[in-house]
């Protein structure tokens, strides 16, 4: 048995956290270091998560003092906006530590590699700085890369989420009363996903997202304005040479639903379909929002950094 690598973990009473602390428990090569939360400091993780063997207390670390753990990376699981310090402290401490933050912060710096394994795999390769994709920019930019040299206009794409999506934090968008029996359009322009996946798509996106009453579950339906005429078959053949070697991707001609992606560890494509005169083209894609949306995906971009195989812990 080789020595583990240690992990930090910040925001580890979070969604998020609670999927990454059960992936690092499963992972043969994984070691939790700590586990940052003010809220639980004192509680031992496994009364959250069982399936921790490390014997972990929550800890209230502040970032200086995260930074003086050993750690080989640090995954960073709190809201936009709390990243900096974290990453301040660690370079002033130990600079060649690997962060991989699951934040917006770092999504549109160029110094930091864009944790998207099947569209960037080279440049996550060995990285020190990860900046984790969110949930529905991974749905929308999968769903969307195999056709972007044939986009004849802006993709507008329909998405929805399961409201763990909104995070532990109060709000209308994980409020389940209000969500009851009920699906809740928000952010109808210029959401931030919306500006990721065109950022890193290189070209102009429209995407409203809705939140549904279910926990978790992504579903992003896209409608793609094609540049010349495009079979339906030909539509799917685009995806299969894309994607038929991504052990994260499956494709199937039916169109995927909500409840296909919760739960799920990697992404669904299908629903391939083109318009009767061939000119636009609709593909769905399901996901967990916490899964390949957050948490695996964070495991797949820390194999890589290591040098580990990208699947490790990850196949079961
Ligand atoms: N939920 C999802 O589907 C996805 C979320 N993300 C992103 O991942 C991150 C975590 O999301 P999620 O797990 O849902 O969030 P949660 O709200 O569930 O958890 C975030 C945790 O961070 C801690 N926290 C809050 N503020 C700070 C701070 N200033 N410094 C350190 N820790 C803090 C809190 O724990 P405590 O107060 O106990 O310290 C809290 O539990 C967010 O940036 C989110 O945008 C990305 C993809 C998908
Ligand atoms: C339902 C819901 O509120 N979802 C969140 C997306 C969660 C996520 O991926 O957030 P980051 O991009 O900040 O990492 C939202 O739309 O803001």
């Amino acid at each position: 048995m080789s020595t583990p690598f240690l992990v930090g973990l910040v925001g580890a009473r979070g969604h998020t956290g609670r999927e990454l602390m059960r992936l690092i428990a499963e992972h043969p090569e994984l070691m939790l270091a700590y586990a940052v939360s003010r809220e639980f400091a004192g509680r031992s993780v496994s009364d959250i998560a069982p399936e921790d063997k490390d014997e972990c207390v929550f800890e209230a670390l502040e970032p200086e003092e995260a930074a003086r753990r050993r750690a080989d990376v640090v995954i960073l699981a709190a809201p936009d906006g709390a990243a900096a310090p974290y990453v301040e402290a660690i370079e002033a401490t130990a600079p060649q530590r690997i962060i991989v933050d699951l934040s917006a912060d770092y999504r549109f710096d160029d110094k930091w590699a864009y944790g998207l394994p099947e569209l960037n795999r080279a440049k996550i390769r060995g990285a020190t700085r990860i900046a984790n994709p969110g949930c529905y920019a991974t749905a929308m930019q999968l769903a969307l890369a195999p056709l972007v040299s044939h986009f004849g206009g802006a993709p507008s794409v329909f998405g929805v989420s399961g409201y763990s999506g909104a995070g532990t934090k109060p709000s209308p968008r994980n409020d389940i009363e209000r969500l009851k029996d009920n699906l809740m359009p928000y952010a109808m322009t210029g959401h931030k996903h919306e500006r990721e996946a065109a950022r890193h798509l290189g070209k102009a996106v429209n995407f409203t997202p809705h939140v549904h009453p279910a926990f978790s579950g992504l579903i992003v339906t896209a409608h793609i304005p094609l540049t010349e005429k495009m079979s339906k078959s030909d539509l799917a053949k685009l995806y299969e040479e894309k994607y038929s070697k991504e052990p994260l991707i499956a494709l199937r001609n039916e169109p995927p639903e909500l409840k296909d992606g919760s739960g799920r560890k990697g992404v669904l494509i299908g629903g391939f379909a083109v318009s009767e005169n061939e000119r636009h083209a609709v593909v769905i894609a399901a996901e967990d929002n916490l899964l390949k949306g957050a948490a695996v995906q964070a495991v797949q971009n820390i194999n890589l950094a290591l040098g580990l195989k990208e699947m490790t812990g990850l196949v079961n």
